[in-house]
């Protein structure tokens, strides 16, 4: 077998804590993780700010462990051909437990409640009188029987709103792009809202299940409070970005929102009353850590060994079975003639297609071809220039 690029040991960097489980996928013959690495072949990341860091020009994939990626800058990866993978529903159980844990406590005012008691520690023998007097100050609400309203009904969303279901609250759902696979899933008892408008007003708590994107930052504004129910609780397990801060200060000053718990705490958000700062723990499980890691590292092994490409936010999901034979993959703007122009390259080598896929995703494309024959390693350097020539082509690589 000639020389190929699967012969090279390939560098994963990580930048936040990545379970060890998921690390151990990246076996030690093909694979060095180094996390001072400049120039890695690819990265592992959960939360970290990838905003301002530059890339290596080796960089070929990002792998957020989890859902969000609004900390990569996933337009510029994009431009200069690097994959971002996420971890659809790998953390959501994870989040949906804490949203329910949340919802109840805060209706019944256990945290302030706890806080309280904890705080009689130095009251001696009357500490029971005093917790007895003390107890109407929490008196909360039962859930049963009020209106959950969940925006998105996504991987955490669709369990959130079935689960509450079952603990006898009525469900109202808005989610306009709702995948046909939630849909399946969704109990049927969950109502539609045709207009977000119509779940800010019909909600006793509500809960918000979408990705933060120029269309949802800050949908939680006065116009929103001023729609919805007086005292409405707000569960944000999403992204801080969501709500405007200035207005759901005031909101909660004058009561319109009774209570914001948020997985998002800041200066300006901890100076806010009635709030329940939670820090950012809704995935923080060793299950869910775990799913995320593995399925991560999975996804940037198979890419990075074979080129199929599966859980991307910027690619197009790309499967051809791997037959251990040579693989030119390309990735290169939507255009017409690129496959033949990639073929004629590939031909102009004496080289023979078994096998080839083609899909797009916007205005670029993925390609990945099967060569028939056995490559030599001297001509796998001259081949990826020769293809890299053609315009239009952003990355190419021959495995
Ligand atoms: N707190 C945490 O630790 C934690 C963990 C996981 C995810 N998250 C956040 O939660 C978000 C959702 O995660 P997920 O796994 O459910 O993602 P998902 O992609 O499975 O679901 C998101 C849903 O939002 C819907 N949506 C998009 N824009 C919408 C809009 N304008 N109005 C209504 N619905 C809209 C989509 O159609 C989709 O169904 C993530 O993007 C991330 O920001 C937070
Ligand atoms: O989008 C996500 O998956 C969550 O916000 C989890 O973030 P974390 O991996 O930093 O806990």
């Amino acid at each position: 077998m000639s020389t190929t690029l699967l012969d090279k040991v390939k560098t994963i960097k990580t930048l936040n804590n990545i379970a060890g489980s998921g690390l151990n996928v990246f076996k030690k013959e093909n694979f060095i993780i180094d996390n001072d690495s400049e120039n890695p072949d690819a990265i592992v990341v959960r939360s970290y700010n990838m905003h301002a860091i530059d890339f290596g020009d080796k960089l070929k994939a990002i792998a957020r462990a989890g859902a969000g990626v609004n900390n990569i800058p996933v337009e510029k990866c994009t431009e200069q051909g690097i994959v971002v993978f996420n971890t659809p529903g790998a953390n959501a159980n994870a989040v949906k437990e804490m949203v329910l844990t949340s919802l109840m406590a805060s209706s019944r005012n256990l945290f302030d409640g706890v806080a309280w008691a904890k705080n009689l520690k130095d009251e001696g023998e009357q500490i029971p009188k005093l917790v007895e007097a003390g107890k109407k100050q929490f008196v909360g609400k039962e859930i049963k029987g009020k209106t959950l309203g969940v925006i998105g009904l996504g991987a955490i969303g669709a369990l959130v709103a079935n689960d509450a279901l079952d603990l006898d609250m009525d469900v109202i759902g808005f989610d306009p792009f709702i995948s046909v696979d939630t849909a399946w899933n969704l109990s049927r008892n969950v109502q539609r809202a045709m207009t977000l408008e119509q779940l800010f007003a019909e909600s006793d708590y509500i809960t918000v299940h979408v990705p933060l994107t120029n269309d949802t930052k800050g949908m939680f504004n006065k116009e929103a409070f001023s729609i919805m129910k007086e005292g409405v609780q707000i569960l944000n397990f999403s992204r801080g970005e969501l709500v405007n801060e200035i207005d759901m200060a005031v909101a909660l000053e004058n009561g319109e929102v009774g209570r914001y718990i948020t997985d998002f705490p800041n200066e300006n958000v901890l100076k806010m009353k009635n709030i329940i700062p939670v820090p950012h723990l809704g995935a923080s499980t060793q299950e869910s850590e775990e799913n995320c890691a593995i399925m991560a590292a999975r996804q940037v092994k198979d890419y990075l060994e074979t080129g199929n490409i599966k859980n991307s936010v910027n690619f197009p999901n790309v499967y051809l079975p791997y037959t251990g034979k040579q693989r030119v993959a390309a990735f290169h703007k939507n255009v017409p003639n690129m496959v033949g122009q990639i073929t004629m390259a590939i031909s102009g080598y004496s080289l023979n297609i078994a096998d080839m896929v083609n899909r797009s995703r916007g205005e670029y494309a993925y390609t990945m071809i099967d060569i028939d024959n056995e490559v030599e390693g001297d001509i796998i350097p001259s081949l990826e220039a020769k293809i890299r020539e053609i315009e239009g082509i952003v990355t190419t690589r021959v495995l």
